[in-house]
């Protein structure tokens, strides 16, 4: 029981933090975390509810059938199946997906540019790489409205105990081995798009 209320804790802080950042304008976004192995139970955010505020329905604990296990009065995120595969197919216990306009412009070129890389910006240490010449590289994917078709595409790239997928003009979704580690990720790769996109206005609107 412990165990259960330390990760309802890391889990809503998180929730706080970013949505002071206006991570989650218009109730986008959605966050679990790991709270049993095997069976698989994980807490995550109820669908279209206020980010901002904070209410004790906020999370819905699921099973792995992604089956609400004590209310089963409030809908759980409507990406749970997302969340879910991830707790399926590997050792992650945190996942976090959010909208910005950075995370949104950054798939401008989608379908031409099917994933996107970064290299010598030393902000991708937070990401696990420390080599000088190290190279991170994101998928994206087609923001299919049918859930289960956008797990379909998502599925593959499932591949690690920690990564991210960019959804073409939707947002990032993020996972890792710990909710700090999923934190720390996520703030490293909006850093990077955030780099990319300022970058290209200097280049557009400066001349040296
Ligand atoms: C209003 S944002 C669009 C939503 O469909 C979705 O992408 C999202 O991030 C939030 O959905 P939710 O069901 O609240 O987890
Ligand atoms: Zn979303």
């Amino acid at each position: 029981m412990k165990e259960f209320f330390k990760r309802y804790d890391e889990i809503r802080d998180i929730k706080q933090t970013l949505a002071k950042r206006d991570w989650f304008l218009g109730t986008s976004g959605n966050l679990s975390i790991k709270v049993n192995d095997a069976p698989l139970n994980f807490l995550v955010t109820t669908s279209g509810k206020d980010k901002t505020k904070h209410t004790y329905d906020d999370f819905l604990l699921l099973n792995e059938f992604d089956q609400s296990i004590w209310d089963e009065t409030k809908k759980p995120s409507a990406e749970s199946i997302l969340h879910r595969l991830i707790y399926l197919h590997t050792n992650a216990t945190c996942v976090l997906h959010v909208h910005t306009i950075a995370n949104n412009l950054i798939t401008k070129n989608f379908p031409v540019q099917k994933e996107l890389s970064f290299s010598g910006i030393e902000i991708i240490k937070a990401l696990g790489l420390w080599e000088e010449d190290a190279e991170i590289t994101i998928p994206i994917i087609k923001n299919h409205a049918h859930i289960p078709t956008l797990a379909e595409e998502f599925l593959p790239h499932i591949k690690k105990d920690h990564g991210a997928v960019l959804i073409h003009n939707h947002g990032i979704t993020v996972w890792g081995t710990s909710a700090f580690e999923a934190k720390k990720h996520l703030e490293a790769y909006e850093f990077l798009f955030q780099y990319a996109l300022q970058g290209s206005l200097n280049n557009l609107f400066i001349k040296n």
